[in-house]
């Protein structure tokens, strides 16, 4: 894959080169970086976007490009992954330069063929049969694992029954995204072939096929193989069997159980491109993980001293993209900035990487477990790690055995709880189908003080809140109960036997497609009841509201069910103490802590700043902020519950805005007197993060054109209501976003308020981290490029690419260029790590 895709690369690098001018930043003159490998194709998937990228760029003839005298040499020689991945469709139709599927595909002036293409792999076949041989073995291998249940039921109405015979059934593979059952088997029938029940759900690129005998399927596998979709050859898998003995024969036996039981499913950070509270996601690889470890903890074979390095040069890798696309994002005419010059004295960094800092404690960190339920490969109820992605047809759970970033305490819950579900009347969740009841476990501990290494970590553990997942949507409530009562009974006894501390029982309905609820998704405490033998558990009182505490730089912090904390305190705190350093904080400082959960980076920092003003959209989150004010006698804070990007602009006028006029450039005063608005109070807090389907093009203007500042909710620790008129001499930023990043509307702000100096960006994802980089570093033109609103391609836009299309319409303004960076681990064992990066002006 990777060999074809930079055969890819160097093709759309010659093609650039036939037809561009080249191009003059400035005064450079010296030949650019290689474009990473997603930047250079997705231009040319979504070319109208790369001719706007790019001006003169990609210049067009206008005669007919299909004429012979006026093609192209490299016209049609590659196969057009946007055509390919959108099952068949170009928006450029057939006067896209590259081939629309095999049959279009031309050879190379060289006389080979696009090596993704069906023809160059043939003639590779010729020339090495023994290596494709070899490769072929090892995708049959990858077959047998793509589907771990096979998912056949009658209730679709095709008159199917349920399961069958599993050798009787087969999986189809690269599917387009978009079908649904029925695309299916109008496809089957149109190839005449015979089968029983077809199901395909729509955003898989995997169906399920079952049929009535060995000859039907042997048939249809002889038709179906070598068909393809677009560019993609369909596969025909083999679902797993499930040879697992069920231990409760008749509550198994249930219907809903039987239906269930097709499909292990859990969205456990995979399919939602999220979501475990770092940010992390389950890498690619993980999708053919066998074993929770390998999926979870992918680098957990390494040594931690190289796992630290093997994430100094991915971040290493990323960072670079900061230059090049502020190179190339730098408007014709304007000077590249001094930091794109230098680059190269750092191999390519935008600036230092000064390091990485390791994780104070590397096994049994986290503090938040997220286990999925669902069924193992061999069909058992578990409770553990989803092994790859659900779009992909990989759906198997096992058990969180040998993931060294759980602690024993969490894997013992995971395991009661998979115990108790053995004897459940109620069903597991089917994701296929969105029906089931429970869904996820969730394993929150909190620490009481005190030095901690590896070993004593799991003796400081002093609080432990349960959080059940369930979506209880047409179940009876007398059968939820009595199945509560028995979950808490089982969760206390198992607490007591093992020693085990639990302080709290949640239960948290929710009827969503995936498992990342929404913050306001129902929250019931269960009474923990007083365990029958062992240690003596107090008897919670569910009328208290759940929570459990944790310190941070000899801080307490107390955290409700749905707020955010992050997963690895101890290493937290060497992160929060490096912005704090980083920022350059004084008494008359005034710091906002964007996106700031629980108030951890704001309150740990209040002493050496004048003000702390700290943004956060989760309403619980904030409550926990004012608590942890109060509770650490902290004053001199004002927490607001709204989306950052809806008052942004108007804090930052409200706090800023005396000098501004001075200071800034007329065309951003301006633009910010546009954010008009003023600090309204309100009930209730929006809980989402960017608007769904909302385009990360659309122009600030537009989003601010909602505006949003009536979703506000505020409030001040301090006891001097006047300081939010206070003015400072000093105002710095510390954000701290969601993976995604920052919206485009807080962007725009922080880089149009002049007075804001001093910028230090956290991120557990570097591409975002770049992505915004690239919008607050970029110079800006001598005029803004106004009108430019074709936003058509920004699904198929890399992040970094989206980044310069937004750049050119930043309002003029000064650019903060990147200082320092530096990493810092909080996830051994996985390939995620936090950066934290300065920018300055
Ligand atoms: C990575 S966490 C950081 C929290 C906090 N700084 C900490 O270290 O504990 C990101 C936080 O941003 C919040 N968030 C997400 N989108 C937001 C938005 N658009 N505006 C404000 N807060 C947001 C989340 O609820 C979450 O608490």
């Amino acid at each position: 894959m990777a060999a074809s895709s930079n055969n890819e690369l160097s093709e759309i690098k010659t093609l650039d080169s036939a037809t561009q001018n080249p191009q003059t930043n400035g005064q450079d003159s010296t030949p650019k970086d290689p474009e990473p490998l997603d930047e250079a194709i997705q231009p040319l998937n979504a070319q109208s976007t790369a001719d706007t990228n790019t001006g003169e760029k990609r210049k067009r003839d206008d005669q007919d490009p299909t004429q012979e005298s006026t093609l192209h040499p490299l016209w049609k020689t590659s196969l057009c992954s946007y055509f390919r991945r959108n099952d068949g469709s170009c928006s450029h139709g057939s006067n896209c330069r590259y081939a629309h599927g095999e049959e279009e595909l031309r050879p190379r002036p060289d006389n080979t063929w696009d090596p993704t293409s069906e023809r160059a792999k043939k003639a590779m076949k010729g020339e090495n049969g023994e290596k494709l041989a070899a490769k072929e073995e090892e995708e049959e291998e990858e077959k047998e694992v793509m589907m771990t249940e096979m998912v056949m039921d009658g209730e679709d109405g095709d008159g199917s029954e349920e399961g069958g015979d599993p050798q009787l059934s087969k999986c189809l593979v690269n599917l387009p995204r978009k079908w649904h059952s029925d695309n299916l088997r109008k496809f089957l029938n149109d190839q005449g072939i015979s089968y029983k029940s077809a199901k395909k759900k729509k955003g898989m690129v995997v169906g399920f096929v079952s049929f009535e005998s060995a000859e039907e399927l042997k048939s249809a596998v002889q038709e179906l193989e070598g068909k393809s979709f677009g560019n993609k050859n369909l596969k025909v898998a083999n679902v797993i069997p499930r040879p697992f003995e069920r231990k409760v024969k008749s509550a198994m036996e249930d219907a809903s159980v039987k239906e269930n039981a097709g499909v292990s499913i859990n969205s456990n950070g995979v399919e939602d491109g999220a979501q475990n509270d770092d940010g992390s996601v389950l890498d690619d690889s993980a999708s053919k993980a066998k074993s929770a470890r390998d999926a979870v903890t992918p680098l957990a074979h390494m040594s931690y001293g190289d796992q630290l390095e093997h994430k100094k040069n991915s971040i290493m890798q990323v960072l670079k993209k900061l230059t090049r696309n502020a190179r190339k994002a730098c408007p014709n005419g304007v000077s590249l900035p001094e930091w794109v010059l230098t680059s190269r004295e750092r191999g390519g960094l935008p600036c230092e990487l000064e390091g990485i800092i390791e994780s104070p404690v590397v096994n049994g960190y986290r503090n938040k477990c997220e286990f999925s339920v669902g069924y193992s490969q061999q069909g058992k109820p578990t409770v553990g790690f989803m092994l790859g992605n659900f779009r992909e047809g990989v759906t198997a759970v096992e058990e969180p055995v040998d993931c060294p970033n759980v602690s024993r305490i969490a894997c013992k819950y995971a395991s009661i709880l998979q115990e108790s579900l053995q004897h459940s009347s109620l069903p597991i969740w089917n994701r296929f189908k969105n029906t089931g009841f429970w869904r996820q476990l969730t394993v929150r501990e909190g620490r009481s003080a005190g030095k901690v290494v590896d070993e004593s970590l799991e003796a400081n553990i002093s609080e432990v809140m349960l959080i059940v997942q369930v979506s209880s949507a047409g179940f009876d409530d007398a059968q939820i109960n009595t199945e509560f009562e028995r979950l808490a009974q089982a969760f206390a006894a198992g607490a007591a036997e093992n020693s085990l501390p639990l302080t709290a029982l949640v239960v948290q309905d929710h009827q969503g497609i995936s498992n990342v609820a929404p913050a306001d998704a129902p929250l019931r405490s269960l009474p923990i009841p007083k365990a029958e033998s062992g240690l003596e558990l107090k008897t919670s009182d569910p009328s208290v509201e759940a929570r459990i505490r944790d310190c941070i730089s000899n801080l307490r912090f107390s955290i409700s069910p749905t707020s955010f904390f992050q997963v690895n305190t101890l290493a937290a705190e060497k992160l929060y103490s490096l912005a704090g350093e980083w920022a350059g904080l004084g008494p008359d400082t005034l710091l906002f802590d964007i996106c700031c959960g629980t108030g951890t980076i704001g309150l740990t920092l209040a002493h050496r700043v004048g003000m702390v003003i700290g943004i956060e959209m989760n309403a619980s989150a904030v409550q926990d902020a004012h608590k942890n004010a109060e509770i650490n006698g902290i004053k001199n804070c004002r927490f607001i519950c709204s989306k950052a990007e809806d008052v942004i602009g108007s804090l930052l006028k409200e706090y800023l805005n005396m000098s501004e006029k001075q200071d800034l450039p007329s065309s951003a005063v301006e633009s910010s007197d546009k954010e008009k608005g003023t600090c309204e109070e309100k009930d209730t807090c929006a809980n989402n993060g960017h608007d769904a389907g909302e385009s990360p093009c659309q122009e600030p203007e537009e989003n601010g054109g909602k505006e949003p500042h009536n979703q506000l909710q505020e409030s001040s620790t301090s006891k001097d209501e006047n300081s939010s008129v206070q003015q400072f001499k000093n105002v710095v930023a510390i954000v701290d976003p969601p993976r995604m990043g920052l919206h485009p509307t807080v962007i725009k702000a922080l880089r149009t308020h002049a007075r804001l100096r001093r910028l230090v960006y956290i991120s557990c994802n570097p591409e975002s981290l770049v992505a915004n980089a690239i919008e607050l570093c970029t110079p800006s033109p001598d005029k803004v490029e106004k009108g430019k609103k074709d936003n058509r391609h920004w699904r198929n836009m890399s992040s970094a690419g989206l980044a310069r299309h937004r750049a050119k319409s930043m309002p003029i303004s000064e650019p903060f260029r990147p200082v320092k960076a530096m990493a810092v681990d909080l996830f051994p064992h996985t390939p995620h790590c936090e950066m934290v990066m300065l920018l300055e002006r």
